[in-house]
């Protein structure tokens, strides 16, 4: 067989890894962690009991839970030269950058990092969950010339992470609320970014290079750089009819809108995007404001009417996040300290039966 034959354009259903991780099974419309289904996972669990299930590849008992936490919480100080580093970016810096800044530079503390072991690389995945909260808001605040936060130690992790963000103990649905986006977006396969970081992990590179290439990767908007976007149109009207209006201008121009479509749902609903829509029906029944909703659920009409599209989670995420009054620059960040405990797992996986990504091209250039 020719390679001309074997290229497919952007790796379209191609298989790229075993994994025991996760999987997409389209065909039964189920997103399985380690022979969990996420959703259900998402109505009877919270995140640290994801990240268990993901590093350990088992739930958690009440014990392992609390240890878990702790192991964490335990790791929340951020050397001060990091936050000293994130505080000389110039001001117009990315908080997707200056994560990725802070992420990269924290490899030069771990004094053990040429060990792949397994017993080192979760070490490590720990102090990276523990870290990436207070590196997410701290890059965002010193960037702006704000004070720094410090975690609060009495908060749950969810919970701190809220707190550091907004600056106050946030209410109990909130924190719920936060909770399970940061499970919904823990871990999903292949995406770009987690074949991003095991292409990387492949050459036998560490768990912070291979996390920081996967930043890069979900910062894009045609990955997790769409939540930030779809906020952002979503502010552009003031009403249902005005975003209506907006969407059929974007259209009519060819324009993509971003929280529509998904290279593996693309005809169908993200299952996680419908948990999500229900969370912001719940946030806007406590504050008795429905107007995100309305307009998201007139988007939702007119893409499936207008292009056969469904929305992804970040569709969902973003007014869930506006209300919870997060401010936007976060919002990717935030998903990449989620995905944080996926990308761990899949670096572990790819350094324990290894081997090199080295694929071919079809050469398309002079003939010579
Ligand atoms: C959590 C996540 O990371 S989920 C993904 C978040 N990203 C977004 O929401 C960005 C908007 N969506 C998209 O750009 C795409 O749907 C992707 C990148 C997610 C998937 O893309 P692919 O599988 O490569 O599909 P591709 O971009 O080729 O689209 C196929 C067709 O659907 C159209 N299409 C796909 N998504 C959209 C969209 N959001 N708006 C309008 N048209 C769209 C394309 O224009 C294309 O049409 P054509 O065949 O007439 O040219
Ligand atoms: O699976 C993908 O390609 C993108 C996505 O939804 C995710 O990373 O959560």
């Amino acid at each position: 067989m020719s390679t001309k034959e074997q290229y497919v354009p952007g790796l379209d259903g191609v298989i790229a890894s075993e994994t025991a991780i996760s999987f997409l099974d389209t065909e039964q419309e189920k997103i399985i962690i380690r022979g969990h289904e996420l959703i259900d996972l998402s109505k009877q669990n919270d995140y640290i009991d994801i990240v268990h299930l993901l590093l350990d590849k088992k739930l958690p008992n009440q014990e392992e839970k609390a240890d878990l936490e702790k192991k964490l919480t335990s790791n929340y100080h951020i050397p001060s030269n990091i936050m000293d580093l994130l505080a000389l970016l110039p001001e117009h810096t990315h908080p997707m950058d200056g994560l990725r800044t802070g992420l990269s530079a924290l490899s030069g503390y771990d004094e053990d990092i040429d060990n792949r072991s397994l017993e080192a690389n979760k070490s490590r995945a720990y102090a990276l969950l523990g870290k990436l909260p207070a590196i997410t808001v701290n890059s965002y605040r010193l960037i702006q010339g704000q004070k720094a936060v410090q975690p609060n130690q009495d908060l749950a992790y969810s919970a701190n992470f809220l707190y550091m963000i907004t600056g106050k103990k946030p209410e109990n649905v909130e924190a719920e609320i936060f909770d399970r986006s940061l499970l919904l977006y823990s871990e999903h396969e292949m995406p770009n970014s987690t074949f991003t970081a095991r292409v990387i992990a492949s050459t036998n590179s560490d768990m912070y290079g291979a996390l920081t290439g996967g930043v890069a990767s979900l910062k894009g908007n045609l990955h997790g750089g769409a939540n930030e976007a779809v906020m952002y149109m979503l502010n552009e009207a003031k009403s249902e009819a005005e975003f209506e209006e907006l969407l059929h201008k974007k259209l009519v121009k060819k324009e993509k809108i971003m929280g529509f479509g998904h290279r593996v749902y693309m005809k169908k609903m993200d299952p996680r995007a419908l948990v999500m829509k229900e969370s912001l029906k719940q946030l806007c029944d406590e504050k008795g404001d429905h107007l995100l909703l309305e307009m998201c659920e007139a988007g939702e009409k007119i893409m499936k009417e207008e292009k056969g599209l469904y929305p992804n989670l970040d569709y969902y995420a973003a007014p869930v996040y506006w209300m919870l009054g997060i401010p936007i620059g976060l919002y990717t960040p935030i998903f990449f300290s989620a995905r944080t405990a996926g990308l761990a797992a899949h670096v572990i996986e790819q350094h324990e039966h290894n081997r090199l990504f080295r694929p071919r091209v079809n050469y398309v250039g002079k003939s010579y």
